[in-house]
This record gives C-alpha cells, structure tokens and sequence, in this order.
C-alpha cells in the first residue's frame, strides 16, 4: 500500500508540464503524492481499477487534469467517492475552453471541483488538496497557513515599485 495522500492523475504524458505544476505545489507544502498517466479513453480499464481502490489505498484527494474531451475527472468521480479535483489542461484548437466545460459541468450526484485552465489551475489543485488535508493535520494546516501569509507578503502596495 503506498503511503500517497494525493493521487495526481492525467490522460496524457503531455499533460505533465502542466500537472507539475501540482506536484511542485505538494512538494513545497510537505503532501505526499503519486503521479499516473489514467486515461478514460485510452487506458479505460486502468481508470476503473484506479477509482475501484483509491479508498482502500488510503487516496484521500484525486487531482485529475485532461485536455479536449476531458473525461477523465468526471469518470473518476463516477467510480470513487474520494474528492475530485479536476484541472482543464489548456489545448491548442480551443484554448482549454473544451477541457474546462467538458470538466466543470457535472450532472447532479457526481461532483468534480473544477480549477481554472492551465498552470494556474494546477498548482491551485495543489493547494486545494492541501486544503482538506489539512482539516485534519494540524502540521500541514500551519505550513499551509504560512505558505498564504508569505504569498500574500510578497505583494507590493505600490504598482509601479520594482
Ligand atoms: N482528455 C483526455 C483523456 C480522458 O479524458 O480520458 N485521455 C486523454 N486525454 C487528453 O488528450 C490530450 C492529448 O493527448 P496526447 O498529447 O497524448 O495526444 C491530453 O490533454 C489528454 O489529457
């Protein structure tokens, strides 16, 4: 059993430069992660066993980002009650418009929390991982709450400072 607390899953090595942006944000923030490639189109036996054992593998938050006919999210959700955090990777025919209302617009039952396209929208899911999981981790909660404190610290009042 792997100790992961957070399963990033995406459909496609070439989401990664966008999905890393999540795994960089667990990294900073002290959450343990595995990375896989689960595709509903491509891999669709290998998403059914994924969401079939996330809660007896100790999954406590899917991160799932996909591009185009994103599917992937929503299938996850539909097999696993482990909250879903989807992410529309940016494509280049349609901007990431596709992937973000192929994701947000769940039927009623099956939830996916839905981050904004692109690289903002996976380092979001990083911390919105961290999130739940700090409600219950004191530790993670302090590092989380120190991580805002210090981003918000870091914005200068000035615009025209440098
Ligand atoms: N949207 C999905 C799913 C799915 O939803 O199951 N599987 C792959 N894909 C997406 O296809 C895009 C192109 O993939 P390739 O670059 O491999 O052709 C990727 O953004 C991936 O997420």
């Amino acid at each position: 059993m792997s100790d992961a607390k957070v399963g990033i899953i995406m459909g496609s090595q070439s989401d990664w430069p966008t999905m890393q942006e999540a795994a960089e944000m667990l990294d900073t923030l002290g959450v343990r992660y595995e990375t896989r490639i689960v595709s509903a189109h491509r891999t669709p036996d290998r998403l059914w066993d994924y969401g079939k054992t996330a809660v007896e593998r100790g999954l406590q938050v899917i991160i799932a980002g996909a591009g185009g006919a994103a599917h992937l999210p929503g299938m996850m959700a539909s097999k696993t009650r482990v909250p879903v955090i989807g992410v529309p990777v940016q494509t280049k025919a349609l901007n990431g418009v596709d992937s973000l209302y192929s994701i947000v617009q769940m039927p009623r039952g099956y939830p996916v929390a839905t981050m904004a396209i692109g690289a903002a929208g996976a380092a979001n899911a990083g911390l919105m991982a961290a999130g739940i999981l700090a409600l219950n981790d004191p530790a993670l909660a302090k590092r989380l709450d120190d991580w805002r404190a210090a981003l918000s610290a870091s914005i200068p009042h000035d615009p025209t400072a440098s």
